[in-house]
This record gives C-alpha cells, structure tokens and sequence, in this order.
C-alpha cells in the first residue's frame, strides 16, 4: 500500500493566521490539513493495523504507536511508523508559530511528536471531560478524519467540580488540525458528548466557525455524525531507552 502523492495542500503561513481568536491562547485549527487521498490512506493504515492493536473500551477503541505508556514513560523508543511521520508530523514541524519564528515543537523535549494515540468514535460515542495529564509536553495536535464532532471546553469550579456546561465549542471537521496549548491544556477539560448527532450549531456557539471549511453544511445548526477516528500527536516527556538497558544487560563484561 504506497503512500499517495504528495499533494497540493496549500498551509497557512504560520500558525498566527489559524488562531481560534474567542478562546484563550491558545489553540489553532487549519481545516484543510491533510487530503482527501491522504484521509483514505491513513483510515486504511488503521483498519489493516494487526487485531491486537486495539484496545476495546466499553463503547470506543483505540490504538496507541509506537505503544502504550507505562508509569508515564513511553518505553519503546521505536520511532513512530512512515505513516503517521508522512504527512502529518512533517507537515506539524513545517509551520512557524509567526513568520519567521520555529515551529510549535520546537521547545518540546523531543522537538517533535513521538506519541500517536488513535481513537475511534462510532454515532453515539464519546469521552467524558478530562485533563490530559503530566505525561506529555503540553501541546497537542488532532487530527479527525471520517466525520465531524463538536470537542467541548470545560472549566472545572473553584470547588474542583465540574461545570457541566461547556464553556467552550470546537467543531472538528474530516481532514483538519486542532492544536491546543497552555491554558487550554492545563486549565481546562476536554470531552466529546456521547450523541448521534451535534445540535445548536452557529456563528455565535462554536469558537471556531470563521476557520471552518464547510460552514453552509451546518446552516440548519445540525450535523448528524458518522464515526469520526482521531489521531493525537504529542511529545511524551519521559522515553525510556529500555531496549538500550537490556542490550546493555546481556553485553560481556
Ligand atoms: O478524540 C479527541 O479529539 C479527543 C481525544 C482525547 O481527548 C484523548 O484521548 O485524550
Ligand atoms: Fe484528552
């Protein structure tokens, strides 16, 4: 299965031009990132990926690459397959967060991602409200393919408790990058409700509308789901070289 050509997808010059300007910094959505071709490709990668790779959750499943984590630590420091490295992290490391400026990872242990985590949301799935933790440096980068689904912004109350209502939505369309950073990693929670179809969508309730792609798809303020697969990019701070170690283990004296 041979990767498609590279295609003619024309990036914003830097990151400032993709700026979600209603929410705090920050986070950027590029809606065409990858092709369609590219799309198809990288859905296929998933679906002929071995059996064992998934881990099936109650309703949701998914994939981790190179692998799962340990204690916070990826383990394996196998670098990521071609397909997840080409398009998606080359293309990542080729915008400047301003003209002339490096790249988002750039500060990153790793300077780049090393961890993909590939969830799949059939209609009627989603992911309860949640922090991403310390494990990784705190950007990520997401990219949905197959459908597309509204993520909701929470702020949790003085008290720790979760303010059920969003504060916040994100309109996530098939082919597009989310990126979001500080703040919105550390302060706030992200989840996606479990519906089979996302409502009440407009100009005034989802922060990201200027930069959408379609926005006449969703007129009427409905859009009903198919099953959306997403793609996490992140830098995992701690890589342990463990294949290292035991090389070393069994190494004469
Ligand atoms: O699928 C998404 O867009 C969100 C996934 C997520 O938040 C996570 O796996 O931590
Ligand atoms: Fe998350």
């Amino acid at each position: 299965m041979d990767p498609p050509p590279s295609q003619a997808i024309r990036l914003p010059a830097s990151l400032d031009d993709c700026r979600i300007a209603s929410l705090p910094p920050s986070a950027y959505y590029i809606a065409d990132f990858i092709s369609e071709e590219e799309e198809q490709f990288i859905l296929r990668k998933i679906e002929t990926a071995p059996k064992a790779r998934w881990r099936q959750l109650t309703h949701r499943r998914l994939q981790t690459w190179p692998s799962d984590l340990v204690k916070n630590t990826l383990l394996d420091s196998q670098p990521l397959p071609e397909w997840l490295e080409q398009p998606v992290v080359s293309r990542l490391l080729s915008i400047p967060l301003s003209e002339g400026k490096p790249n988002i990872f750039e500060p990153s242990p790793h300077g780049r991602p090393n961890h993909v985590l590939i969830n799949e949301y059939p209609p009627n799935t989603g992911i309860m409200p949640h922090k991403d933790g310390s494990a990784y440096y705190p950007v990520v980068c997401t990219v949905s393919l197959g459908s597309s689904i509204c993520l909701n912004l929470y702020k949790s109350k003085e008290d720790g408790a979760l303010d059920p209502e969003p504060v916040w939505r994100i309109l996530q369309e098939p082919r597009s990058l989310l990126i979001t950073t500080a703040d919105l990693y550390t302060e706030y929670l992200h989840g996606i409700d479990a519906l089979s179809e996302d409502v009440n969508l407009s100009e005034q309730t989802v922060a990201n509308w200027h930069l959408l792609r379609s926005p006449s798809l969703y007129q009427d303020g409905r859009y009903e789901r198919q099953t959306r697969t997403s793609l996490t990019f992140r830098d995992v701070l701690k890589v342990s070289k463990l294949g290292n170690k035991l090389g070393g283990m069994f190494k004469r004296p």
